[in-house]
């Protein structure tokens, strides 16, 4: 199908980093003027492990957001092996938190608070299951002894697989999947199983990190892939399968925690993430499932309903500042100083 000009239901995004203090002020405008939702990511310093914390970040998000927007930050808590089940009734019954994190201690930017042995939880994964919350997982093992092109499927292996036997009614989302292993495990799942996928994973693979010499800020975590697990991913995403929706991972650094001698994990494209996604579309000539994946799978696997509003798109290049405003200092997007293909006319 190719076209100029397409009308979608507005978006949410199922995975987002708004950081905090003066450097959430600087980005949360970008999400909010695309999309209607996002889910929240808790991976703060200290994390939103409490349902206390989540309503204190809620508050600063919403203060954050320019006048007269209506998007909706949905809240997750972070897991850790202090949380209880208690808490996990508490959130569910709050209606802001739609959503648990589990981070493998170690796996990725603060993740140090998360959880060393899944055995350790188990009381607050069948609370999780009893009130149907879902568990989101940064889906990778951290065994340094594992190839870090390997930690995502070896996690399903090890961790994924176990835990579905043990909880099969506990519903989860792998987050941001890289690999065809992970599209494939997620595809035979019920569906209340199901995964986000980024923006920067269907448009790119692994050479982007190393093309003319060290690429800092194509480094994310799971860290790009061989070509043929993007070529997974983007028929995976295009399919129209329920499983598969739209989440950015968008994850701001600061330019000079990127461009260091040990950089962050993270890219950030939330000033741009539905045109990416649009690009992504349109070059596996399937513009016309952009809008199930991006306004319609999220919405249904959460039991929350799809947004009645609409955005239009357009076959319009524009240029990505080389630079944005993050707090005091600044973050280098996706594509800074080049072209994407598409533009956002009306939101
Ligand atoms: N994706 C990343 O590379 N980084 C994320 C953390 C995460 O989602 O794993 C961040 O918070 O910076
Ligand atoms: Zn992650
Ligand atoms: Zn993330």
């Amino acid at each position: 199908m190719s076209s100029t000009r397409l009308e979608i239901t507005r978006p949410d995004d199922w995975h987002l980093h708004l950081r905090d203090g003066a450097a959430l002020g600087s980005v949360v405008a970008d999400t909010a003027r695309q999309f209607g939702r996002a889910i929240v990511m808790p991976n703060l310093k200290p994390p939103v492990a409490t349902l206390a914390q989540a309503r204190e970040y809620r508050a600063r998000i919403l203060a954050a957001l320019p006048v007269g927007t209506r998007f909706q930050p949905l809240m997750t808590l972070y897991l850790t092996e202090a949380t209880t089940p208690d808490e996990i009734a508490r959130a569910k019954a709050s209606g802001i938190v739609h959503a648990v994190k589990y981070y493998p201690a170690g796996a990725t930017t603060n993740s140090q608070a998360g959880v060393r042995d899944l055995a350790n939880v188990q009381g607050v994964l069948e609370a999780m299951e009893q009130h149907g919350l879902p568990l989101l997982m940064h889906g990778e093992v951290t065994d340094p002894a594992v190839d870090i092109f390997d930690r995502e499927q070896v996690f399903i292996d090890r961790q994924l697989l176990p835990l579905r036997e043990r909880f099969p009614k506990l519903r989860m989302v792998l987050e941001h999947i890289t690999t065809r292993a992970a599209v494939e495990f997620v595809r035979a799942a019920p569906t209340h199983v199901g995964a986000t996928i980024t923006a920067h994973h269907l448009l790119l693979n692994r050479n982007a990190i190393f093309e003319g010499g060290i690429r800092p800020h194509h480094y994310c975590l799971p860290v790009l892939k061989r070509e043929t697990h993007r070529t997974a991913l983007v028929e995976a995403a295009t399919s129209g399968d329920t499983h598969f929706f739209l989440g950015t991972d968008s994850a701001p650094h600061a330019q000079e925690a990127k461009e260091a001698a040990c950089g962050c994990a993270g890219i950030y494209t939330a000033h741009a993430a539905i045109e990416l996604y649009a690009e992504a579309f349109e070059q596996a000539g399937r513009l016309d499932r952009l809008e199930a994946f991006a306004g319609f799978h999220g919405p249904d696997f959460y039991g929350l309903p799809r947004n009645t509003d609409s955005i239009v798109l357009e076959r319009k290049p524009w240029t990505v500042p080389d630079a944005l405003p993050f707090g005091a200092s600044q973050c280098v997007p996706f594509r800074a100083g080049q072209s994407v293909a598409w533009s956002i006319a009306r939101c």
